[in-house]
């Protein structure tokens, strides 16, 4: 069954486009990666899948259900965990969890609301006040919350911004067992290390657009080759090795470079061309292509 469906999504800001017809699929049970960079579309989109903004034309349902036309019944099937820490001062995490539960319409959720407290560390935290906790605490219960009603489909926006390593694991072990259990997943975040161990497959968004949507592994494969990063401690890269730099951007004042090569043969010649220079290397490391490599060039050329 089909999860998400995205048909053609347009959304303005005035003037502004911020989504330009966006069309996506999403497989109930997928660990999909919604990724691009600030000002993409991103939170905009997760706005109007949660029914929260209303697209200017196209069309979303989740499991079926019309976000808009059928709004209750499309809100029942997700979860959505905002990136803003959105929450009531006054109620304690317990009760914020037993109020969301009732928007919900289930009154007697009190195992549950328990067992996602457990899994998010927060059961010493059950009676304290929203106000007192820290904002990584603050996150646990935004996570919490957006699972009360155990949707089939989660949606996490920048679940991790900011939050400490212990939160990350503890929330990718969670949001992991319940992917395996049959949920849907959607993350996005500026983590990129964080989605290739996650995701399976990837859209990306550059400007409203969706510039790649692959898997992951097959998104891996475009850029078949490896880095070559070399810290330089005199002298400059010469001007016959510049074509293999592949972050020009990412050149530190002509010291460090990163040089794309496809077999580990090609190392030697560089190596000799810059002994025939007198080009001396600080430090050297080969690195493989890796998800940063593959959106770093997307974003440069709209494409690998
Ligand atoms: N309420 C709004 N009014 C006007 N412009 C908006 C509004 N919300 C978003 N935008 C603009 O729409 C574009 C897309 O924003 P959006 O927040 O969806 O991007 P994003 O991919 O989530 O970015 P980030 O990674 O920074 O969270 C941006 O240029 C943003 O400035």
């Amino acid at each position: 069954m089909t999860a998400i469906q995205i048909t053609n999504v347009e959304k303005r800001y005035k003037s502004l486009q911020a989504l330009g017809g966006v069309s996506l699929t999403i497989e109930e049970g997928e660990f999909f990666g919604l990724l691009g960079p600030n000002g993409a579309g991103k939170t905009t989109l997760i706005s109007i899948i949660a029914g929260l903004i209303r697209p200017d034309a196209g069309k979303v349902t989740i499991h079926g259900h019309d976000v808009t036309g059928d709004f209750r019944a499309a809100r029942k099937k997700l979860g959505v965990v905002p990136q803003e820490l959105v929450f009531d001062p006054f109620f304690t995490v317990r009760e914020t969890l037993r109020l969301q539960s009732g928007y919900f319409g289930l009154p007697n959720n009190d195992a549950w609301i328990d067992e996602v407290m457990h899994n998010l560390d927060l059961t010493n935290k059950a009676d304290t006040n929203m106000r007192a906790l820290s904002g990584g605490m603050k996150r646990r219960v935004l996570v919490a919350q957006a699972l009360v009603h155990k949707p089939p489909v989660i949606v996490l926006d920048e679940p991790t911004a900011g939050v400490d390593v212990e939160l990350r694991q503890t929330l990718w072990q969670f949001i992991t067992r319940l992917n395996r259990e049959g949920h849907t997943v959607v993350l996005t975040t500026h983590y990129l290390e964080e989605a290739q161990a996650m995701c399976k497959r990837v859209a990306m968004l550059k400007l409203g657009k969706v510039v790649a949507l692959d898997s992951m592994a097959a998104l891996i494969r475009r850029i078949s080759g490896s880095q070559l990063v070399l810290n330089l401690r005199e002298g400059e890269l010469p001007a016959d090795l510049r074509h293999l730099v592949s972050h020009p951007d990412l050149t530190d004042e002509g010291r460090k470079y990163s040089l794309r090569i496809n077999d580990y043969a090609e190392v030697e010649p560089i190596l000799a061309r810059l002994r025939e220079t007198g080009v001396h290397i600080d430090e050297m490391q080969l690195q493989q292509a890796d998800l940063e490599d593959i959106f770093l060039q997307i974003m440069d050329k709209g494409s690998v």
